[in-house]
């Protein structure tokens, strides 16, 4: 069930192709030719008949795979349209052009240019790969504007649109594009194929890049022996991985079986589903605890509680204070129920070792939580904090020192940014200032302050550079700060533990999911998982998979009563 794949920086992507190189085995021009094969092989896939192609090359390898693309699209009966770009690119590319230019003229890489020519029925996009160091200006930013739609056509490029590595402008460690608002923009480019190279890379899978690469396929391109692998479970604090291989990635994410992350995926489904020797009774199963808050703010952690109940914890415990135990009394009836009104209370649960994971945050109030907090942290057992845990933790640094490796934070990007908000910072980008009132053209000075806030935002996106900070780098740095496994939540979530292993996983095919109540059900999750046994990692790793699956088996209109509910059928199908 989680399966995955490992996700190299662009930085580590490099240092395996120089390995590569440097071994004498292969050369950078048959890299380059298998690279450009894989392109034209899933464009042959697609487009059945041979049409016109317009293949727009850069001024680096990327741009000499296109070359390669060009020529075997020629060899295979298409017509094709080449535009390059004037830099002299390196060998390997220059190579290639030549070979092109065998064959067929280069055309500069202009609007114009692009413009002049006939409709294409298919567009490759090989501009810019992971050698993006800056945003694109000029013509280039023209041009690539232009596929984004500028022109008011931006379905159909869309429709036709295949980029070699990533849509050109795009930053393969962060997924947001230099130079542009972290938002989404009017003109991003956006891919209908992306066609990719050995490993995924951060920026397919965070912020933008699942949007703009369009479906992702990534080619084996004969690197494997020389990739940083690990025999098993765990990825170096070095290589970062991702899950599952297939599924999460709307519309699809086609990766090559020698590149499945090999992790015992049928072994973890039938752990799951409890079909393991020796785990017959409620009590190897785990204890949680869930921390409920005060009268009339019961409904979060009995989201959670449910939760963990169904993701087959032995026994769940709810916790609210006394005065709230009436509000609990409906079902479920698995769910056992103990006021607790402070943190004597809780020590007294605490004594018995068997409540072995803790949940606290949803519903339970700023300052209950706070209260409690020291007595659940100092515990040392198993704990998700989510919701108001988070910002109590915010709000005392000796809070922030009690976290110890089995914690699991869940914060949202709000959350994070009130937890951590230096590196929350990092991540944002130049904002424009806000528009002038509709008076301001008649007011000299605000025409003047506003035309130099322009001006201001303008330079501070230009001086962006690549790669530039990303979800992965904060959830990574926030976990080594605090010393606890670090989820940031979006669509694409991020799990980070506090020795540099990080996990992505995207579920942007999940939309509905973005509602009232579905956090509540992650921390349920994640603590059923760590009463069971899982480390934290994994188990936040587990609990998103399965949340997110759950999302998808409910549908549009889900609510997050819904989600527990979804919990059997998931661990029923096969496969996971
Ligand atoms: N190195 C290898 O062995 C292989 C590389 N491959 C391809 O090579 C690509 C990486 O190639 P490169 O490292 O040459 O990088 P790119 O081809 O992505 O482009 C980098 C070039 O553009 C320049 N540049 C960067 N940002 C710019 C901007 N905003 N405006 C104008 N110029 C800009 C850089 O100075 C550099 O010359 C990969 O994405 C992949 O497509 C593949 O051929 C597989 C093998
Ligand atoms: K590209």
């Amino acid at each position: 069930m989680l399966h995955g794949t490992e996700i190299l920086t662009t930085a580590q992507m490099r240092a395996i192709e120089s390995a590569a190189m440097a071994s004498g085995q292969v050369t950078g021009a048959e890299l380059m030719e298998r690279a450009g094969r894989a392109v034209a092989g899933q464009i042959r896939l697609r487009w059945a008949r041979p049409g016109l192609v317009a293949v727009l090359c850069g001024p680096g390898n990327n741009g000499g795979d296109g070359y390669v693309v060009a020529r075997l699209l020629h060899q295979a009966g298409w017509q094709v349209r080449v535009l390059g770009m004037e830099n002299r690119p390196g060998p390997d590319a220059a190579r290639m052009k030549a070979e092109w230019q065998a064959l067929g003229p280069v055309l500069p890489l202009t609007q114009d240019a692009l413009r002049a020519g006939p409709d294409a029925d298919v567009y490759v996009d090989a501009v810019f790969g992971t050698g993006l160091t800056r945003p694109p200006e000029g013509e280039i930013a023209a041009i690539l504007d232009y596929l984004g739609g500028s022109g008011g056509d931006w379905a159909f490029f869309r429709e036709r649109l295949v980029a070699v590595d990533c849509p050109s402008g795009l930053c393969l460690d962060s997924g947001a594009f230099p130079g542009r608002p972290r938002e989404p923009g009017d003109f991003d480019l956006r891919a209908r194929l992306t066609v990719a190279f050995d490993s995924p890379k951060p920026g397919h899978l965070l912020e933008r890049g699942p949007e703009c690469c369009g479906e992702l396929v990534i080619a084996d391109i004969g690197l494997a022996a020389w990739r940083i692998r690990q025999p098993n479970e765990g990825a170096t604090p070095s290589s970062i991985t991702r899950f599952p291989a297939v599924e999460a990635l709307w519309p699809g994410f086609a990766v090559p079986d020698s590149r499945r992350y090999p992790m015992a995926a049928r072994r973890q489904a039938s752990w799951l589903r409890k079909q393991e020797a020796g785990s017959g009774h409620k009590f190897s199963h785990g204890h949680a605890l869930i921390v409920a808050g005060g009268p009339a703010r019961g409904g979060a952690a009995r989201l959670s509680a449910r939760a963990a109940l169904r993701i087959g914890a032995g026994l769940v415990t709810l916790a609210p204070p006394a005065e709230a135990l009436p509000e609990h009394a409906g079902p479920p009836d698995a769910l056992m129920r103990r006021g607790v009104d402070d943190p004597a209370a809780l020590r007294d649960m605490l004594a018995d070792p068997r409540v072995n994971a803790l949940c606290i945050g949803p519903g339970c109030g700023v300052e209950r939580a706070a209260a409690l907090l020291p007595a659940i942290l100092g515990a040392g057992r198993a704990t998700v904090l989510d919701a108001d845990a988070l910002t109590a933790l915010s709000r005392d640094p000796g809070l922030m020192a009690l976290l110890h490796e089995n914690c699991v934070l869940t914060p949202h990007a709000g959350e994070f940014g009130r937890v951590f908000p230096d590196l929350a910072e990092r991540l944002e980008h130049p904002r424009p200032p806000a528009a002038g009132g509709r008076d301001q053209a008649s007011d000299p000075a605000r025409m003047a302050r506003r035309l130099a806030e322009l001006a201001a935002y303008r330079e501070a996106l230009a001086k962006m550079r690549g790669p530039l900070y990303s979800r992965l780098d904060a959830a990574r740095d926030a976990a080594a700060r605090c010393g606890a496994v670090v989820l940031l939540k979006g669509p694409d979530t991020v799990i980070a533990a506090p020795d540099g292993r990080a996990r992505i996983h995207s579920a942007f095919d999940v939309p509905w999911l973005a509602t009232a109540g579905a956090g509540d059900v992650l921390a349920g999750i994640i603590a059923g998982l760590l009463a069971r046994g899982l480390p934290a990692l994994d188990a936040a790793s587990l609990g998103t998979l399965v949340h997110a699956r759950a999302a998808r088996h409910v549908g549009p209109g889900l609510i997050a009563d819904d989600l527990p509910e979804a919990l059997p059928a998931v661990l029923r199908r096969p496969g996971g």
